[in-house]
């Protein structure tokens, strides 16, 4: 019996031995993995990041996935192509309007403007209740706005810019008769692109119908979409390449590493990828961004080493897409303080990354901030107003033992990114180790 008991000692102490090595080895693998998430509102370019991660750092895309990525570039054409053709209606702009004609002046009583009724002004103002409700959204308003930042409660409405140009575009728009009467080469290839059934697939080796893609190709040419397009901020477009219809619609056509870049999919489901950096295993969470795609995430907060939060600093004109009525980089910075003052969050690595500033550089030339950010005060240069924003972000941080590193990053500019990424990755491995033995 005694040698009975001490062998069943001797195995449950065998196990017992087993069990702590598995828990050490367990731990070990754990403290090598390093948890980062990819957050951030809508279209800021988190899978974007998650696309150079893969190709900085992993195998890239295999033959097979590029081209897997042509239904996905060949449904940006098409919806940007809708989006344009929507937005002329709303904008009220005919087509074949000259941005660059001198506006006449004129206070004829013979006009044909001066001759509209009542009811046509007001709907024109307004909008036909058919085209309000092609641009209305379904969104899901966020749960708790406990949001303190004064001066962006006050921004948070996009202000109505008057603009002589715009206004003289939307009485031409009358004069020619509207949505319907139009008529032309513009006209005719938009009512091809509206008839386009958008619920297609492509094969390799297949392609959209020709008629279509000339039809997008004429869409595109038309000097009143140009001007459309110069306004995108008023509507919703797409940052993506969608304007090369001919070239990325052409049968043979492979995209490049640069085109699945700029190519545009809604995360709709969270997703894990792993990556090894500097030998360690990145484990990257990539959500979707939009309001409705939020309550996704909270699984995922638990453990995490680092957060990598998305702003398109370039957004600081647009509204979001879910609400009409809420500035982009308002709701950037109401999701931020929500994010980086979670309890969870208190001792996670954060890193923001204020991106697209190719985009933002471009729009700074013709928009001013302040047209948009009335408390800012300053120049209207790069430097001065990115610097603005930055800070903008770091005073919500209310964590006074936290760190908040930020870098202002071109997501699609592979170049740019590397080298962000470089310090960023070396900075986690740093803070996480220095976590491990305890200096945090
Ligand atoms: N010009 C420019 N475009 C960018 C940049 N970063 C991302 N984009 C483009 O912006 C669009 C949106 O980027 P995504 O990475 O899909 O945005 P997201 O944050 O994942 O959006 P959700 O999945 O809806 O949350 C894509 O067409 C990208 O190619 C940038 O720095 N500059
Ligand atoms: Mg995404």
């Amino acid at each position: 019996m005694g040698n009975c008991g001490s062998a069943e000692t001797a195995v449950a102490a065998a196990a017992s031995k087993e069990i702590d090595n598995q828990l050490k080895a367990e731990q070990k693998n754990s403290q090598q993995n390093i948890k980062l998430l990819l957050l951030g509102p809508g279209e800021t370019g988190k899978s974007t990041v998650l696309k150079q991660f893969k190709l900085i750092y992993g195998d890239g895309y295999s033959q097979h996935e590029k081209i897997a990525f042509r239904t996905t570039i060949l449904t940006n054409v098409m919806t940007c192509a809708l989006s344009l053709i929507n937005a002329m209606d709303m904008l009220k702009i005919p087509y074949n309007f000259d941005p660059n004609a001198p506006i006449p002046t004129t206070d004829d009583p013979d006009d044909e403007e001066n001759a509209l009724g009542e009811e046509d002004r007001i709907r024109d103002e307004r909008g036909s209740a058919e085209e309000v409700c092609e641009n209305e959204f379904e969104y899901e308003p966020e749960q708790s706005r406990k949001f303190s930042d004064r001066n962006a409660l006050i921004e948070s409405e996009i202000p109505k810019i008057e603009n002589p140009l715009a206004k003289y575009a939307a009485k031409m728009y009358r004069k020619s008769g509207g949505r319907n009467k139009q008529t032309g080469p513009g006209p005719t290839a938009s009512a091809i692109v509206k008839g386009f059934d958008m619920s297609f697939g492509i094969s390799p080796g297949e392609t959209l119908p020709d008629e279509i893609v000339n039809a997008v190709e004429v869409v595109w040419k038309d000097s009143g979409i140009q001007y459309c397009y110069a306004r995108a901020n008023e509507y919703q477009l797409v940052d993506c390449c969608a304007y090369r219809a001919k070239e990325v619609c052409h049968p043979e056509y492979n995209p490049t590493e640069q085109d699945i870049l700029n190519t545009r999919q809604m995360t709709t489901t969270v997703t894990e990828t792993k990556i090894l950096v500097e030998k360690k295993l990145f484990r990257i969470f990539d959500v979707g961004g939009q309001r409705g795609e939020r309550k996704k995430w909270a699984p995922y907060f638990d453990d995490v080493d680092a957060i990598i939060y998305l702003v398109a600093i370039s957004s600081y004109d647009q509204v979001c897409l879910e609400d009409s009525s809420t500035n982009r980089m308002v709701e950037s910075m109401n999701l931020f303080d929500s994010i980086c003052n979670h309890p969870l969050f208190k001792m996670t690595e954060m890193i923001v990354f204020m991106n697209k500033i190719d985009l933002f550089k471009e729009k700074l030339e013709k928009t001013p901030i302040s047209q948009y950010f009335p408390t800012y005060q300053g120049p209207n240069t790069y430097e001065a107003c990115s610097e603005y924003f930055a800070s903008r972000f770091i005073a919500l941080n209310l964590f006074p033992e936290k760190s908040i590193y930020l870098h202002f990053t071109w997501a699609t500019d592979t170049k740019q990114i590397k080298a962000v990424l470089a310090i960023v990755n070396h900075s986690i491995l740093r803070f996480v180790s220095a976590f491990d033995v305890g200096l945090m």
